[in-house]
């Protein structure tokens, strides 16, 4: 009855709108899946082609439909928390480095609610992790049990735009994303502050506007 009530605040096309919750919000939402995000990152003074600073190695991953998205998922009834969920996620996708490393809720960020067209709440987490230990989630995602299967393998995102005005991140953003993974990432971007704001609107303007 409260979800129904819940939905019923908000008319027809509000409900098309994915909305900004609390926590403590989401958690009260019934009859509503849960899922579990994560952008791992970590700083590098590495440098492309020996000029261009890539300044953060993020992490995406090339999921099993071609699309790109966070490594994640569902919440099951069998998890105690959301960090228990995405803990056995990250261990399912990313493989053993998720035996020792382990997401907290230190770690959480925001959570979104989406009625349509299944009710559901994405949570979105965020973690920073040293270039090594970055390094070794790539070389042990191979010997994860979703390699090869739901995880086609495991992304950087490149955070510079290169001076054709399109290669880097605006060629990154024009990629097809799951949910919305987009809007997390420069959610993420922003408020770590891993890029300027202009930057970002750069980059987004770029990427809506290639004209090559
Ligand atoms: O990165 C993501 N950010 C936000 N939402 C996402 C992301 N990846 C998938 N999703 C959506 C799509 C589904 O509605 C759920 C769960 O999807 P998935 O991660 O594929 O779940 P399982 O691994 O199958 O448990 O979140």
């Amino acid at each position: 009855m409260a979800q129904a009530t819940h939905y019923n605040k908000y008319p027809q096309e509000e409900r098309r709108r994915p909305r900004i919750v609390s926590r403590e919000e989401a958690m009260e939402l019934q009859d509503y899946r849960h899922a579990c995000h994560i952008m791992l990152y970590a700083p590098t003074i590495a440098k492309l082609f020996g000029r261009v600073p890539i300044r953060y190695v993020v992490l995406m991953m090339m999921r099993y439909d071609g699309r790109l998205g966070f490594p994640g998922g569902f919440v099951d009834m069998k998890d105690a928390s959301l960090e228990d969920g995405l803990n056995r996620e990250l261990l399912e996708e990313l493989g053993p480095s998720f035996n020792t490393l382990k997401v907290t809720e230190e770690n959480y960020k925001s959570s979104q609610v989406r009625e349509v067209p299944l009710k559901g709440v994405t949570h979105f987490f965020v973690k920073e992790l040293t270039l090594e230990e970055i390094e070794s989630i790539e070389k042990e995602s191979f010997n994860a049990k979703d390699h090869g299967s739901e995880v086609m393998g495991v992304v950087r995102v490149p955070l510079y735009t290169l001076r054709d005005g399109f290669g880097g991140l605006p060629a990154f953003l024009s990629n097809n994303f799951i949910g919305n993974s987009k809007s997390q990432l420069l959610y993420g971007l922003r408020s770590l502050r891993l890029l300027r704001e202009d930057q970002i609107q750069d980059a987004i303007w770029c990427s809506q506007n290639n004209q090559y």
